[in-house]
């Protein structure tokens, strides 16, 4: 398979560096506040990336990060009134929230800048031993002219990144391309003990430290949104090659941009949803479908009409799904025909078609229109007097295929009466246990698939919606 490589600008074969298992390092959220939907887009790509990479049976390790202490956090904690720690634990746990929402999966390790202080030190220590970075007044900075290969990533020489550096009020870096990788405390930060001093981490560092630690000196892929080829990933590629003498990440992959009103979608523009208001009027699995349906290096314009658009879709999807549902139920079972095992082939193209696409850089889009290409052929081909076996080897695809995309996560199958009864009845047998959390999540989950009940002086009763 191929994926488009930021390092060299085309798109390589991709292999993994040691024999059957990749490794993944995506840049994550900087946790003071809810995360939006430009954000959003990156956690989604890097989950189908993952799902994809697993699907064809590799062995996927994938780190996210939380970035849980830089100058928002410190900012908004001060605003709040609380601490940074604080406001960390609670941006992490709303991070999860919304990520369960949209169907992205835990990472395998989620590590907090805080909680690698310690290795931090270490790593900056090994840097200034090197020659790479020096100490002014507590604070640590690396020096970008030190490292040969600085710039590889976004493709700039020394002389033009030099006319875009600038040294801000308060940093005391020698070279305006300089970046800091300690700073020392000011008042009302907090700060950790470090042989320079108390102070706090920069922001590139953490990454360096935390992809190494995981996942070892040479990962296979590194990503994030566009915004971080330069400086962060830059930066990252430096410090880590510095200490190790290998490459840091064999394939960079970039997230375009989400805009609104074709202007990027970001916090500071003030121009953002948070996915938490979108998932007050649609479903998430829409959002994540809007995301789905371009390429993730294409431009997404992103508005109401388009979310409106992405709904329409996934319901048609939905609708061949329950009506598939239906005939694997009144279809009778017998052998199939030579029409049918025509049609089986067609399908297994439509599969085909579905894999060529992720195999082309994650093209998504590609995927989602295979997916519409088996619902047409299903739709045209079968009906109640097909075999059983065509019907249910069409649904299988479908659910096989949209499950790699994380779609269909809200399909459940027709529960039967007798079901119902025993979902009921346990649910009678919690509130009677006082277990009323157990309670509401059977009445919940009966909602969710259609079941309305209603508790009368009776006992309860249900109807289907
Ligand atoms: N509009 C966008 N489109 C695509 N990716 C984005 C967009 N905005 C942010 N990202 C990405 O989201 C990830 C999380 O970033 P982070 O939490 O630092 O964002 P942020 O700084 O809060 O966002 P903002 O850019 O709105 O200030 C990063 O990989 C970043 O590049
Ligand atoms: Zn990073």
């Amino acid at each position: 398979m191929k994926i488009y490589n930021t390092l060299t600008k085309r798109k390589e074969e991709f292999r993994p560096l040691n024999g059957n298992k990749v490794t993944i390092y995506a840049c994550g959220p900087t946790v003071y506040d809810y995360f939006h939907v430009g954000n959003a887009r990156v956690f989604i790509t890097f989950d189908v990336v993952r799902n994809y990479l697993k699907y064809k049976g590799y062995d996927v390790k994938f780190v996210q990060n939380f970035t849980d202490i830089d100058d928002k956090m410190i900012k908004r904690a001060n605003e709040e009134g609380i601490t940074v720690k604080e406001l960390g634990d609670r941006f992490i746990e709303e991070y999860f929230k919304d990520a369960d929402a949209l169907n992205i999966k835990r990472a395998d390790v989620h590590p907090r800048a805080t909680e690698h202080i310690q290795d931090i030190i270490e790593f900056i220590k090994v840097l200034i031993e090197k020659g790479y970075a020096y100490v002014v007044d507590g604070d640590v900075y690396f020096s970008a002219k030190s490292f040969p290969g600085y710039g590889k990533l976004s493709g700039q020489n020394l002389e033009e990144l030099e006319a875009g550096a600038r040294v801000e009020p308060g940093e005391k870096k020698r070279d305006p391309m300089d970046f800091a990788l300690w700073k020392a405390k000011k008042p009302g930060e907090p700060a950790w003990p470090s042989p320079w001093g108390e102070g706090r981490p920069g922001w590139h560092i953490e990454c360096s430290v935390m992809a190494v630690k995981h996942l070892g000196e040479t990962i296979d892929i590194h990503g994030g949104g566009p915004d971080l080829i330069f400086p962060h990933h830059e930066n990252e590629i430096a410090q880590s090659e510095a200490v190790t003498g290998k490459p840091f990440a064999r394939f960079f992959m970039h997230v375009g941009y989400l805009n609104i009103n074709n202007e990027k979608m970001s916090k500071s523009l003030g121009n953002f949803f948070t996915v938490r208001e979108i998932l007050k009027e649609y479903e998430a699995e829409v959002l994540r479908f809007l995301m789905l349906s371009s390429h993730y290096r294409s431009p997404i314009n992103f508005s109401k009409e388009l979310m409106d658009q992405s709904k329409n879709a996934l319901e048609r999807l939905y609708t061949a799904l329950y009506a598939m549902e239906h005939l694997e139920k009144v279809t009778p079972e017998r052998p199939l025909n030579r029409e049918e095992e025509e049609y089986l082939k067609r399908q297994m193209e439509n599969k085909n078609k579905f894999i060529e696409s992720m195999d082309d850089d994650f093209n998504t889009a590609g995927a989602t229109a295979a997916l519409f290409d088996i619902v047409r052929e299903f739709n045209v081909s079968l009906n109640e007097s097909s075999s059983r076996e065509a019907v249910q080897k069409t649904k299988a695809l479908l659910l096989e295929l949209g499950g790699v995309l994380g779609l269909f996560s809200k399909f459940q199958p027709t529960l039967l009466d007798e079901e119902i009864e025993r979902m009921i009845k346990e649910r009678q047998e919690a509130r009677k246990a006082k277990n009323y959390a157990l309670a509401d999540k059977i009445r919940d989950e009966l909602k969710a698939r259609g079941i309305i009940i209603e508790d009368t002086p009776t006992g309860t009763r249900w109807r289907r919606a």
